[in-house]
């Protein structure tokens, strides 16, 4: 279990967040929503220890994460793996090589293993055949996924979701949407989402945290988006339904 403690984080003037609590259950799917430049990022960068809070805490079954010796910090982040915005693959490498990367730094397999593992983590994301290319000769949601098989190569308990969807097209974005929830029934990993594609939210997530100056104003389950008493989340779920359009069966919610 993740349990963000009163975090608060700026960056010179500008305060981000103020006194962030959550909790991040084992097994679930966790979006964290919100409109752009409130914080999702920053939130989601201090659960794998990437940035460290002002104030507050972050623990991991129990362990402070920002106190711990080097050392365990890099055993535990073994057990996350992380899909950043873009991808962020080395387009010098392979796709294949891409994916052996973690398998490399952080386990001691032997080639054979190193080979079998990224087969692996290729077909589960459905790309099977794509080894020798370079990521700059794939298209952008087969970057997505080949950054997911690197994600899931170490076999991770956590991965943390950086706007997966973003900039793709709505059917690719659905195929990246299936390989989540599957990866999270297949591997039971638990998995934190930040995303604004609130059709992404409504097919994936378990409980949704929304976060809104600074604060994080709201979370639940997903199916209660529609009808909180929230009038920040309220506007921002209608939003996104007034982008996507009211014919789409999936946001046309009770209080619509
Ligand atoms: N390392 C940093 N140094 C300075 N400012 C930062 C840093 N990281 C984030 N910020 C600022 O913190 C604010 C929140 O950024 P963050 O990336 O978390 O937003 P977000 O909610 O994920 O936005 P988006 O949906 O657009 O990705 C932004 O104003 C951003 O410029």
């Amino acid at each position: 279990m993740i349990e963000v403690q009163n975090v608060s984080k700026g960056f010179g003037t500008l305060q981000v967040l103020e006194g962030v609590s959550l909790d991040i259950h084992d097994g679930e799917t966790l979006a964290i929503i919100g409109r752009s430049g409130s914080g999702k990022s920053v939130l989601m960068k201090h659960v794998v220890g990437l940035l460290t809070p002002d104030e507050g805490r972050v623990l991991v079954d129990g362990t402070d994460i920002d106190t711990i010796p080097y050392e365990e910090l890099r055993r535990l982040r073994r057990r996350f793996g992380v899909l950043f915005q873009g991808g962020a693959l080395f387009d010098s490498m392979t796709t294949f090589e891409n994916v052996a990367f973690p398998l490399r730094y952080f386990s001691s397999m032997d080639e054979g293993g190193i080979r079998d593992r990224v087969q692996e983590c290729l077909d589960l994301v459905r790309l099977s055949g794509v080894g020798t290319k370079n990521p700059t000769d794939l298209s952008g949601g087969m970057r997505k996924r080949v950054a997911l098989a690197r994600a899931i190569a170490i076999e991770p308990e956590y991965i943390l979701y950086d706007e997966p969807t973003s900039g793709l097209d709505p059917e690719t974005s659905n195929t990246i949407n299936d390989l989540i929830s599957h990866l999270a029934e297949e591997l039971n990993v638990t998995s934190v989402v930040v995303t604004h594609d609130m059709h992404s939210v409504l097919s994936i997530a378990d409980r949704v945290a929304f976060l809104h100056e600074r604060n994080l104003e709201w979370v639940g389950p997903v199916s209660g988006i529609h009808d909180c008493s929230n009038p920040h989340l309220n506007s921002f779920v209608k939003a996104n339904e007034y982008q996507v359009g009211d014919t789409t069966p999936a946001l046309s919610g009770p209080s619509a």
